[in-house]
């Protein structure tokens, strides 16, 4: 369930990486859906009212089996009808994992005064140290998993904390990067039950090396070159994986924090 800006890049950044995407905004057939095996995004990036109680319903659907759900408070810090809806979706079930770049997740965090003019974060107010910190007591608050994106990306579940270096400048240049990276994530996520925090990694770290290669193509000469270009990487990196060649994980850049 994602907004209406990004829906096509998302279902074909699915694709590319051989997951099988459905757009619905109906939660009335979230419990099928839910059956499917699936996970689900709920992407607040241009909610109304009646789109928020199909979030819920949905999100209660996936609830109710153990399907993974991912919250992308696209903007919650832009608006007061975006704050409420954090808090509406927050208090209306669980979410395995949030995601959101730094004044998304401080809204969610409970921070006052976060003035977004618009879905980007702007110029960072925190430091490395302090993001950190912040997105390791969300998620042992929430006791889920949590990651603000950013040129540096901090991801933590409470107890394991990570920061990914990799990605690329154009990621910053086009819209949906941080919708479309929620998309990868609830792909791998539905996959890989066991260890959620480590399909969340792997999902960051495929979507990321693959806009490193995008980037540096030479064809790729700019935001609207890169977006075909990076479509292509993650369906070479999926087709690497699916030989059994796991050379691509060489470029990662991931700490423990
Ligand atoms: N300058 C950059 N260098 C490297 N990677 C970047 C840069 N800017 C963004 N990214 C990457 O882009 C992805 C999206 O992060 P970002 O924080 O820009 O999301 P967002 O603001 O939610 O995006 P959107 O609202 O356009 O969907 C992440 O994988 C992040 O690491
Ligand atoms: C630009 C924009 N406005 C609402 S959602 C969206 C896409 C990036 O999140």
């Amino acid at each position: 369930m994602t907004n209406l800006v990004v829906q096509n890049f998302a279902a074909n950044v699915a694709l590319a990486i051989g997951a099988s995407p459905i757009m619905s905004n109906n939660g009335l057939e979230a419990g099928d859906l839910a059956a499917l095996g699936g996970g689900l995004v709920v992407n607040m990036g241009t909610t109304t009212s009646e789109i928020r109680s199909n979030h819920l319903k949905a999100l209660a659907a996936y609830n109710a089996i153990g399907g993974p759900v991912i919250l992308d408070p696209v903007g919650a810090g832009a608006t007061q009808q975006r704050r409420e809806g954090v808090k509406a979706l927050m208090a209306g079930g669980y979410f395995d994992l949030i995601k959101g770049n730094e004044g998304e997740i401080r809204t969610v965090a409970g921070a006052q005064g976060v003035k977004q003019h618009g879905v980007d974060s702007g110029a960072s107010q925190l430091d490395l140290k302090d993001r950190i910190t912040l997105v390791k007591t969300t998620a042992a608050r929430e006791s889920n998993i949590v990651l603000m994106s950013g040129v540096v990306d901090v991801i933590s579940d409470g107890e394991r904390t990570f920061t990914i270096s990799n990605g690329h400048k154009y990621l910053g240049e086009i819209t949906g990067s941080g919708c479309t990276l929620g998309t990868t994530i609830a792909s791998i996520m539905a996959v890989e039950r066991e260890d959620k925090l480590l399909a969340a990694v792997a999902g960051i770290l495929m979507y990321e090396i693959a806009a490193e290669r995008a980037g540096e193509r030479e064809d790729v000469k700019g935001p609207g070159t890169f977006v075909p270009a990076f479509i292509d990487e993650l369906y070479h990196i999926r087709e690497e994986c699916v030989r059994g060649d796991g050379k691509w994980m060489e470029a990662a850049k991931i700490e423990s924090a």
